[in-house]
């Protein structure tokens, strides 16, 4: 079986309907508007959306970290017309989850790009080929296991100083076939799900993976440098509700 039939729909829909960008601060401190509801959601965001709540402590740093860049005269995000942003390379990340051990399969990287750092399974499309069927064969190359049913729950946008703009769509599922098996690419290992290895994973994963482990939904922004440390970032935090993005 090739991706998944009816539960990605409206995943397929969603990005080629991407709207324009928004910034998290027209969501308010917390990533979201003041009264709680996400713009164009109208759905209750409720208990989920508190874990990311970004402190005033963290907004300081946040903004002090934005300053030191304006000083060095390093690329911000918000320096960027993201609406005219046009990828060089399109890339899925595949996080499959065991509801009954509350772990999520993860992988430690062999290639020579990002070896050693943890991710989900993925890889970037190849010509002529779906994203859904990008992630079937990632996951069946690296790791020897079919997802089924995934949803695309992260649409994200990184600008490289390099010059490379990649587009990485993440989904997740809690269904699959075949026990993971290590590769030349990749080996993989179940994780719990609160006890994530954020340090020896990409630096924007901390940022917005575990809330969408929860159920969220994210468009994220992000700029990495040559030696693939973030630079700046914005994320637009989407209730689980949220049917596009
Ligand atoms: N900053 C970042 N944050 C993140 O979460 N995922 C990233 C990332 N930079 C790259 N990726 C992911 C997206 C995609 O799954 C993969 C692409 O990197 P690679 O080119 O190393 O993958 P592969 O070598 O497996 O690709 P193939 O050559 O297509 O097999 O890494």
């Amino acid at each position: 079986m090739i991706g998944n039939p009816e539960s990605c729909k409206e995943s397929k829909k969603s990005y080629q309907e991407l709207g324009p960008a928004r910034s998290s601060s027209e969501f308010g401190v917390d990533g979201l508007c003041e009264s709680g509801q996400n713009p164009g959601s109208g759905g209750n965001v409720g208990r989920e959306v508190d874990i990311m709540k970004e402190t005033a402590a963290q907004q300081r740093i946040r903004q002090c970290a934005e300053y030191a860049r304006s000083l060095a005269c390093l690329p911000s995000v918000g320096d960027i017309d993201w609406q005219h942003w046009q990828p060089t390379v399109h890339a899925v990340l595949c996080y499959i989850s065991n509801r009954q051990t509350d772990e999520v399969l993860l992988i430690k990287r062999l290639s020579a790009y990002a070896h050693g750092l943890i991710s989900g399974p993925g890889g970037k499309l190849e010509n002529g080929e779906s994203l859904e069927q990008c992630v079937v064969r990632e996951c069946c190359e690296e790791i020897a296991v079919e997802p089924h049913n995934f949803c695309l729950r992260a649409d994200l946008f990184f600008h490289f100083t390099n010059g490379v703009r990649m587009r990485g769509y993440a989904y997740f599922t809690d269904e699959w076939s075949g026990e993971p098996q290590s590769s030349e690419e990749a080996i993989p290992f179940w994780c719990k799900r609160d006890r994530l290895p954020l340090h020896q994973m990409w630096d924007d994963d901390a940022l917005w993976l575990p809330y969408v482990l929860q159920g969220g939904r994210v468009r994220g922004y992000f700029i990495f440098d040559d030696d693939n440390r973030m630079l700046s970032h914005d994320i637009v935090w989407l209730p689980a509700e949220t049917r596009e993005f």
